[in-house]
Formats: structure tokens, C-alpha cells, sequence
């Protein structure tokens, strides 16, 4: 996955360290590149590096080494305060929707700040009721406080603003999580078109492959801090080439209870999976 000039995002070997009573190295030497109007999925296991990545990407991490350019730029740590106006064209989806929204201002109001942002950049003004319609929320929401939402309400609102923004490049952790199942795959989908619409590129971190099969162009599969496979998504789902894949795609549920991996993978798995990844190990 090397980078090209026409790359929206290049992240070139990063590595991202926490510094505490032990060194953990979060991010082990990534490298990624998301091209415009591209969708491209993160995927792996709790505590692999994923939410580390996304926030050295919009300048919340700084890195031990490495780089993460938007545009051929290198992207500014974000300022105690505020991010440079430039950079309000990356926004960022996050899995807690309470971390980014104001319980006590209205849904509304926050909106607009998405709104403002995108105006300051010369793009088009919206009202905040269009983007409450695109999420799938009533437009009578514009008055509501977010506290007085529900968690996928919230999260629909979280969405709506990054949007509002008119963001080249929208970064989303884990933003179906807070959702009920029922409504996963159609939140993901509306991301998708939505962002696509846009011209935008959209970095989506989960660790559900149905979903990310449904909508991302490709796939990088992260372990421990490194990405061990990375292809075009639906190769990814049919022929997984890494056994960690494998093991991640057995994982998933089936009608049958036996995952969904038809057939055990030939490859053997190195045992010191078989500690982090029981359950699916036992299938592959
Ligand atoms: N601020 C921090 N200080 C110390 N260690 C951290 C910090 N943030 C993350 N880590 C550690 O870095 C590793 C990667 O964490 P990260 O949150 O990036 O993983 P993740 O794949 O996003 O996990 P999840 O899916 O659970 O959100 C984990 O071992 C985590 O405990």
C-alpha cells in the first residue's frame, strides 16, 4: 500500500507509543493511503491500535515516528484550543458520541458548528434539519438537548454534524457500536453514501467484517499495532490470506454456530493466538 501524490491520506510508518509505568507500543510501523471517494475499513480486535491510529490521524496523537499527511500536508497536532481552519475538512466519528457532542447545548446548535466550518472554507451553507433527515432523525430534534437522546440518536446527531462539516476526509471509530444491530448496517451504509456523495474518503474502524464487507472498497486488518493483511475487501472476506484473518472471520456468527468460514483454513495459527483469540481459534 505505498503512497501516491493523489493520496487524501498517507500514513507512513507509524508508530505510536504510550509512555506509563511500562513502554506500550500502541502502533507498530503502520502505513495506510486512502485516495478520494475511497472507503477504506480498520479492522481488528480490542486494544490492537486501531483508536490510536485514528487520532494520530487527525493530529490527537503525536507519533514516536512516522507521518500522517492530508493533502501532501503533514497534519498539525490539534492545538490545546482548536485545530487550524484547513484542517476542519478531516472530522472525526467517535465510537462515544458523548465525547464530541454538548449535552447542554441543542442538537441544533451543534449542527451549525458543522455548518460554520464548512462555511468558513467557502463550501455550501445546509440548515441543521437537512442533516438531522439524512441520519434518519426527525427534523423536531433541532430544539432537543443531546442528553435527552438515546445513545444511537446520539450517535445519528455525532454523524450529522461531522457531515454538516463537508469533511474531505471523515475519520469514524467504532460509530455503529452504540447502535442497536437492527440499525448497524443501514447507519454504515448512509456513512458510506453520504460521505461518497461528498467526494470525501472515510476511514472506518470496526471490528464487525460483516459490515465493513458491506461497505469499505478495502481492508486493513491490524494486530497488536501492525496491519497483517490488507487487500480489497471482499477478497479479504472470500480468501483470507492471514490465519489472524481467518480466525476474525470464523469469529463471526452463522446460522450453523460454526462461524463463518466454511471450510478450516489450511494455515496453522502461531499459538500465541490461540491466548488472545480462543473461541475462534478453536474453529479455524
Ligand atoms: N492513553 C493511553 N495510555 C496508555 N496506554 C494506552 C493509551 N491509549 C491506549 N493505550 C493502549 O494502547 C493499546 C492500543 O489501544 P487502542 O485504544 O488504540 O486500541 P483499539 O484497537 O482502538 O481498542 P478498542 O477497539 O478497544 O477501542 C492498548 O494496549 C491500550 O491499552
Amino acid at each position: 500500500m505505498s503512497a501516491s501524490p493523489n493520496d487524501l491520506l498517507s500514513v507512513t510508518d507509524l508508530v505510536i507509543e504510550y509512555h506509563g509505568a511500562s513502554v506500550v507500543r500502541a502502533v507498530d510501523g503502520v502505513s495506510l493511503s486512502i485516495a478520494p471517494g475511497e472507503v477504506l475499513a480498520l479492522v481488528g480486535e480490542s486494544g490492537c491500535g486501531k483508536s490510536s491510529l485514528a487520532r494520530a490521524v487527525v493530529g490527537m496523537e503525536k507519533p514516536r515516528s512516522g507521518s500522517v499527511s492530508y493533502r501532501g500536508q503533514a497534519v498539525p497536532l490539534l492545538g490545546v484550543r482548536r485545530r487550524p481552519t484547513a484542517f476542519t475538512s478531516i472530522q472525526m466519528v467517535f465510537q462515544d458520541p458523548n465525547s464530541s457532542l454538548n449535552p447542554r447545548i441543542r442538537v441544533g446548535t451543534q449542527i451549525t458548528e458543522g455548518i460554520r466550518a464548512a462555511l468558513a472554507r467557502g463550501e455550501a451553507g445546509s440548515k441543521p434539519e437537512e442533516w438531522l433527515e439524512r441520519v434518519g432523525l426527525p427534523t423536531a430534534m433541532v430544539s432537543r438537548y443531546a442528553h435527552e437522546l438515546s445513545g444511537g440518536q446520539r450517535q445519528r446527531v455525532a454523524i450529522a454534524r461531522a457531515l454538516a462539516a463537508r469533511p474531505d476526509l471523515l475519520v469514524a471509530d467504532e460509530p455503529i457500536s452504540a447502535l442497536d444491530a437492527s440499525s448497524q448496517a443501514s447507519v454504515a451504509d448512509m456513512m458510506r453514501r453520504l460521505a461518497l456523495d461528498a467526494g470525501a474518503g472515510l476511514l472506518f474502524i470496526s471490528h464487525d467484517l460483516a459490515i465493513v464487507r458491506l461497505i469499505a472498497d478495502r481492508t486493513v486488518v491490524m494486530y497488536r499495532g501492525q496491519i497483517v493483511e490488507s487487500g480489497v475487501s471482499e477478497r479479504i472476506w472470500e480468501e483470507p490470506a492471514h490465519p489472524y484473518t481467518q480466525a476474525l472471520l470464523s469469529a463471526i456468527p452463522a446460522p450453523d454456530g460454526r462461524g463463518i468460514l466454511p471450510a478450516a483454513p489450511a494455515a496453522e495459527a502461531p499459538a500465541e493466538w490461540r491466548s488472545s483469540l480462543p473461541a475462534a481459534l478453536d474453529r479455524v
